[in-house]
């Protein structure tokens, strides 16, 4: 059940490149203990928010709050001691290494001034055993499939940061039954009252997932909202900016790697 306070709140956030404003104004609350999508036209300003919040860009106007002290991250390390963590679409660890050095990399335990494999291994096994994971934490990361990466990035992101939790279309390269086991996975950090922001294309995981949702067109906040009293119809015309006629129903192919940009018909991902 989400708290009614903000755990990590953002407002008048400002961004731009080379004069060109990408964020304008933007708020942003999110609360402990609930999911919460970020969503928008390609270009829209998901991922420069995302970066601005987890520490990757420096905002040029605005207010963020952490537990309603204000923070001022400036690195994606740094934000990670605030509590803030991080996991990005390509997969955010080292696949020659082994599972537990992953997990443990920059801050792996020590004894008599050598790393501590031995403890290493076992803190890692511990550690992934709440996730249900059965890997060996000795083995190299290479050996297991994107999902269960993925699901180690997302443990040693929580496991470092521990409050909120980013994740940037973490769900592109699975498919149905790996998601599925992603989102297993965030619903029980979620019941442990993390707050989770998760920038996807696809609405059928929107809603299945999320409890509420911020949309984001042309860099401004356009709406805030909990999913139960949002149909599907309502939130797409939120994202276009406009009601939807017949046409709009299709997906709309993404210029670039011809994906459908928003699933719009409860079908898996586009080709
Ligand atoms: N490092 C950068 N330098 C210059 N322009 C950038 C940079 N990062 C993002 N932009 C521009 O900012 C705008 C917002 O991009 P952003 O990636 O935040 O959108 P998005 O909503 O995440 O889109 P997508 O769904 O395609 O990932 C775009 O016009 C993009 O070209």
């Amino acid at each position: 059940m989400a708290s009614e306070q903000a755990l990590l709140s953002a407002q008048g956030i400002e961004k731009s490149f080379f004069g060109v404003k990408v964020l304008e104004g933007v708020d942003f609350t999110l609360r402990a203990g609930e999911i919460h999508a970020l969503l928008g036209e390609n270009g829209a300003g998901k991922s420069t928010l995302v970066k601005i919040l987890t520490g990757a860009y420096r905002r040029d106007g605005g207010v963020m709050a952490l537990e309603r002290a204000p923070v001022e991250p400036r690195s994606v390390a740094e934000a990670q001691t605030l509590g803030i963590g991080t996991v990005y679409q390509e997969v955010n660890l080292l696949d020659n290494l082994t599972v537990a050095e992953n997990l443990y990399l920059g801050r792996q335990p020590r004894r008599f001034g050598m790393v501590d494999t031995r403890k290493m291994r076992a803190d890692a096994a511990a550690l992934l055993g709440h996730y249900g994971l059965a890997v060996d934490p000795a083995e190299t990361l290479s050996h297991y499939p994107v999902a269960v990466r993925q699901i180690i990035a997302i443990a040693r992101a929580v496991d470092l940061s521990g409050k909120v939790l980013f994740l940037d279309e973490p769900t592109a390269s699975l498919d149905v039954r790996e998601v599925e086991a992603i989102f297993t996975v965030l619903r029980q950090l979620r019941d442990r009252g993390l707050g989770i922001v998760i920038i996807t294309h696809f609405l059928d995981q929107v809603y299945a997932l999320a409890d509420r949702v911020t949309v984001l067109r042309n860099g401004r906040m356009v709406g805030s909202r909990a999913l139960a009293d949002l149909p599907r119809r309502d939130l797409v015309s939120l994202m276009l900016g406009h009601d939807l006629a017949g046409d709009d129903l299709r997906p709309v192919p993404r210029a670039a790697e011809g994906e459908a940009a928003f699933d719009f018909r409860g079908s898996a991902k586009a080709a």
